[in-house]
């Protein structure tokens, strides 16, 4: 989280901008590498918004294909950093979005509503567990359906980063 939360502050330093746009996103490579790596659904509530987002996963895919890539059980964004392995249908190993005639038409709006949203709460938040909660105890099963979602939903306690425009109101 602190990589992608860097990468984003520092794209929108040099800009000299304090909001995330669709034009920043094609820097934050970081930020789409670990998409690769997310999974699930979360709700939050900042201020007075409750809001939920829902990320989709290749970890199962990832899991089913052992001899395409390593470290299959760790988050490990790194692993797209040199691969010319893209999610656009072109390579069965990563497939998020289908291939083939059949592969989601909707891909172009998707990626950019999550990689907008993850960024914006990236850059104007950190984000902590509970105090009473360590990661290491984190419940990671996953429901079952058409989608990989949390079993149990993961609370997190936002707080507005100084860098923030919300830190002024
Ligand atoms: C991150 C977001 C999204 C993911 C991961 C995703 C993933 C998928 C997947 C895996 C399929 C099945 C492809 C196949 O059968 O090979 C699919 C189909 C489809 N998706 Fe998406 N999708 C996303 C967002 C969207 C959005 C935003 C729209 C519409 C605006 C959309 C519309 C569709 C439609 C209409 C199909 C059926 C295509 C067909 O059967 O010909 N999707 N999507």
């Amino acid at each position: 989280m602190k990589k992608a939360q860097d990468e984003i502050r520092e794209v929108l330093k040099l800009e000299g901008k304090e909001i995330v746009d669709e034009t920043n996103l094609h820097d934050l490579k970081y930020l789409k590498q670990s998409l690769g790596n997310q999974w699930s659904d979360v709700k939050f509530r900042v201020m007075k918004y409750h809001l939920k987002l829902e990320f989709l996963s290749t970890h199962g895919q990832l899991e089913e294909t052992p001899k395409y890539w390593t470290e299959l059980e760790s988050f490990y964004p790194e692993r797209f950093e040199n691969s010319i392995v893209d999610y656009r249908g072109n390579h069965f190993e990563l497939i998020p979005f289908g291939a083939g005639r059949r592969m989601c038409p909707g891909l172009g709006q998707g990626l950019i509503n999550v990689e907008l949203s993850l960024a914006t709460l990236h850059y104007h938040f950190d984000w902590k567990l509970p105090r009473e909660v360590r990661s290491k105890d984190l419940n990671m099963y996953e429901s079952i359906g058409t989608t990989a979602r949390r079993k149990h939903d993961l609370l997190m306690i936002p707080s507005i980063h100084p860098c923030s425009p919300l830190k002024r109101m």
